[in-house]
């Protein structure tokens, strides 16, 4: 069970989930807008805490792990990509890529090196040091895939990496989710993508919180 609540309030959001997902699994999240996605994938990124019940990442018991144990697993071996409305446009790409990097990257390291990469992962891309604000829509979400493969992690979470991208960007993007799991990466991404059961033979439905399949 995970309630959110403030003073006066107490909102039950997720009351009957019960998921597993295996290593190395692409699993897609869908449900309609308020069923409780976002707040499923903050649990599993430690973003927030189930008020009943647990929450286990590589058969650790979040509720029970110190806030070192913690850091660890969301710093470098979890990352969670969000939508692209939280990247920073007045920072370039290169800048925006190398942010999950600030708590943890040595301060002399080469970081247009260190961020090659994952930018070469996430696509084609010869404008790095130009501001996210004056690139399209499909290149700004491969800038937020490169942000999630900065830290090299095991699981990616992605939210909406197909959202208002036209057909054909919106199925490149999903191709390379499903290239990041060939290479032994767990992911979870939240998607609408009609096409999607063609790239993830998984999809988890949620409605009202409540798991309808899994
Ligand atoms: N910080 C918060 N304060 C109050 N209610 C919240 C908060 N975060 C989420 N909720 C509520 O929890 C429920 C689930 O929200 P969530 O963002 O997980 O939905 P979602 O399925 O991701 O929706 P969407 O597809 O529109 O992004 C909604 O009723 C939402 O209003």
């Amino acid at each position: 069970m995970v309630e959110i609540s403030n003073e006066s309030l107490e909102i039950p959001v997720l009351s009957d989930v019960d998921i597993k997902i295996e290593k190395v699994e692409l699993v897609d999240i869908m449900g309609p807008s308020g069923s409780g996605k976002s707040v499923l994938v903050n649990l599993i990124d430690c973003l927030d805490r189930p008020t009943e019940e647990q929450v286990l990442v590589k058969d650790r018991d979040l509720n029970r792990l110190s806030d070192q144990e913690l850091a660890h697993l969301t710093k470098l071996e979890i990352s969670f990509g969000s939508q692209i409305f939280n990247l920073a446009p007045h920072l370039t790409d290169l800048e925006n890529v190398l942010l999950p990097t600030f708590a943890n990257l040595k301060i002399n390291i080469d970081q247009e090196g260190h961020a090659r990469e994952p930018l070469e992962v996430a696509g084609p891309h010869n404008r790095i040091h130009h501001r996210l604000g004056e690139l399209s829509r499909g290149k700004s979400k491969r800038i937020s895939i490169a942000c999630v493969l900065i830290n090299d992690p095991v699981i990616l979470l992605v939210d909406e990496p197909t959202g208002n991208l036209n057909a054909r960007t919106g199925a490149e993007i999903l191709r390379m989710c499903m290239d990041l799991n060939n290479e032994e990466r767990t992911l979870v991404v939240i998607t609408h993508y009609p096409e999607v059961t063609k790239y993830i033979n998984r999809v988890v439905l949620i409605k009202d919180g409540i798991t309808k399949c899994n």
